[in-house]
């Protein structure tokens, strides 16, 4: 059998090959197995169970069962378990990172990042647990008072996608959490240890058992147990807009409340006014963070005439100055895809635009080192035809289209299903203001590349999603609103 590669953790409890019910650390009923590999060497990492229905079933039965004593817990009771998972986290800042690195690709310093954004959803919702209020109503009728209570959701259920193994867990588990919800966790197969690890501080933090259960193994049957079941009341997925759509078909017949952030296609428009060094430094993180691989990522880059050659020739040269390989490895900014079929999507998006006209400013192939590498790519006079127009190729290619008018670039930008990020750099205050009135995204970074934030409403519209997660919107996800009407008194 092969060898597992070693994970040098300085806590080796947090490496976990098994799902997480009830409070009982499990196999797969049946024994089977998923690999976890490390895309940038394709190292044996772990193997984790390969869960189904059967356990998801239980999963769900023991969050049912724990939800009746947490949410009785009092607000600053639940805020103290999060704010110690928050602390926790802290402390196991370097674990968590290697893990994130070591399954997902990313550079250390932005697993690191990721570790510090992923708690910092656990310390908001921690305090955010203690201000779920309700109204007092004017009473509409002597001898009556009106009363509007807010109460936990019911059981939630969470399905995560490997881009940020960590984050996109805390911020659907820590708001659940806060009002006194337990929850079933399904993270991407590519990517578990991270979420296993997260599920080990949840216990250490005092979440008692049941409250946090991590099923790793077949989407497919893993989601049709939770969908189909009535006791899960609400499901948050972060994924592909295709599956989430049929995660909202198969919510339907329970009438579920869900929270969905889907795909994007993030315009990125820079008018003739940017300041071009604020505009390349924010174009330059929007593009290549997570190596291309997020959804708030920037996927054309829209430019005016009078700066379009000035920006590309800067863009090209930043991004051919990037240096790509293993994460663990110093100065790494751009690590690998998380696999071939990425890889793949990246070539053709690039072939696609060459053949109808475009030029490689940068990059353009695999890269030397081989596997799942990719070279930072620029394109220019890419057409609006081309595939990477209207496709999200998740990975680091920038393609520039050229554009003349305000009104042609809101088109432009505009001329998609998706609406979860945009961005503008510009510095004329009427036309930041034209624009981001104009443009149909659910998030809007002007001069700014990386938006994402706790404190914030994340989220689309269109075919990106549904609902917003953090900020003091997050929390009224896993709320219901009750109703009294108190008469006879
Ligand atoms: N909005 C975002 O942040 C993200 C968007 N994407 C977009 O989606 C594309 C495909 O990426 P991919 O990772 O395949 O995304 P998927 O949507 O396929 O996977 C996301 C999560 O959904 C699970 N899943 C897949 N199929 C089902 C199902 N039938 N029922 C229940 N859960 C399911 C996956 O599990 P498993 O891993 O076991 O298959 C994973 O946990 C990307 O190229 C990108 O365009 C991807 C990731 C994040
Ligand atoms: O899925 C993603 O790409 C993340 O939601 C992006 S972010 O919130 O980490 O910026």
């Amino acid at each position: 059998m092969e060898e597992r590669a070693a994970l040098p953790l300085k806590d080796p409890e947090l490496l976990k090959q098994a799902m997480l019910i009830g409070g009982q650390w499990v196999g797969a009923d049946d024994g089977r197995t998923i690999d976890v590999r490390n895309p940038a060497t394709g190292a044996l990492l772990a193997r984790v169970p390969r869960g189904g229905a059967a356990e998801t079933g239980r999963a769900i039965e023991a969050a049912e069962k724990a939800m009746r004593g947490w949410r009785g817990a009092l607000a600053r009771e639940r805020s103290a378990v999060l704010r110690r998972l928050y602390e926790l986290m802290l402390e196991h800042a370097d674990d968590l990172a290697l893990l994130i690195t070591s399954e997902q690709g990313k550079p250390l310093a932005e697993g690191r990042g990721e570790v510090l954004y992923a708690a910092s959803f656990i310390e908001w919702f921690a305090e955010e647990a203690k201000r779920a209020y309700g109204d007092i109503i004017p009473q509409n009728m002597h001898g009556r008072r009106i009363l509007v209570q807010k109460a936990p959701v019911g059981v939630f259920a969470a399905i995560t996608p490997w881009n940020f193994p960590a984050a996109m867990i805390t911020r659907k588990a820590g708001p659940g959490w806060a009002v006194g919800c337990a929850g079933v966790i399904k993270p991407a197969s590519q990517t578990p240890l991270t979420a296993l690890a997260l599920g080990v501080l949840a216990e250490r933090a005092g979440l008692p058992a049941g409250v946090c259960n991590v099923v790793t193994g077949s989407a497919g049957e893993i989601g049709g147990a939770l969908t189909a079941s009535p006791v899960v009341r609400k499901l948050s997925f972060t994924g592909s807009t295709e599956i989430g759509a049929l995660l909202l078909e198969q919510c339907a017949p329970t009438i579920k409340r869900t929270s969905m952030e889907l795909g994007g296609n993030a315009p990125f428009i820079v008018f003739d006014d940017a300041d071009l060094e604020t505009a390349v430094a924010a174009a330059m993180v929007a593009k290549y963070r997570n190596s291309g691989q997020s959804c708030v990522g920037a996927n054309r880059f829209l430019v005016q005439a009078g700066i379009y050659d000035r920006f590309a020739a800067r863009l090209a040269g930043e991004s051919a100055r990037l240096r790509v390989g293993d994460g663990t490895e110093a100065d790494v900014a751009v690590g690998p895809l998380i696999d071939d079929k990425a890889v793949r999507k990246v070539e053709e998006h690039i072939a696609d635009a060459v053949a109808k006209g475009a030029c490689v400013a940068a990059g353009g192939a695999r890269h030397e080192r081989g596997g799942l590498f990719f070279q930072p790519t620029v394109l220019t006079g890419v057409p609006r035809d081309a595939a990477i127009f209207s496709e999200e190729t998740f990975g680091p290619v920038a393609p520039l289209f050229r554009f003349d008018t305000e009104e042609e670039a809101i088109a432009l930008a505009n001329d998609t299903p998706f609406g979860l990020a945009a961005y503008l750099c510009a510095r004329d205050a009427g036309r930041i203001f034209r624009v981001t009135e104009a443009l149909e995204f659910g998030m809007i970074g002007v001069n700014e590349g990386l938006i994402s934030t706790e404190v914030a409403p994340f989220g689309g519209v269109k075919a990106s999603g549904l609902g917003r997660e953090g900020s003091r919107y997050g929390i009224e996800e896993y709320l219901e609103t009750k109703y009294v009407a108190l008469g006879g008194i």
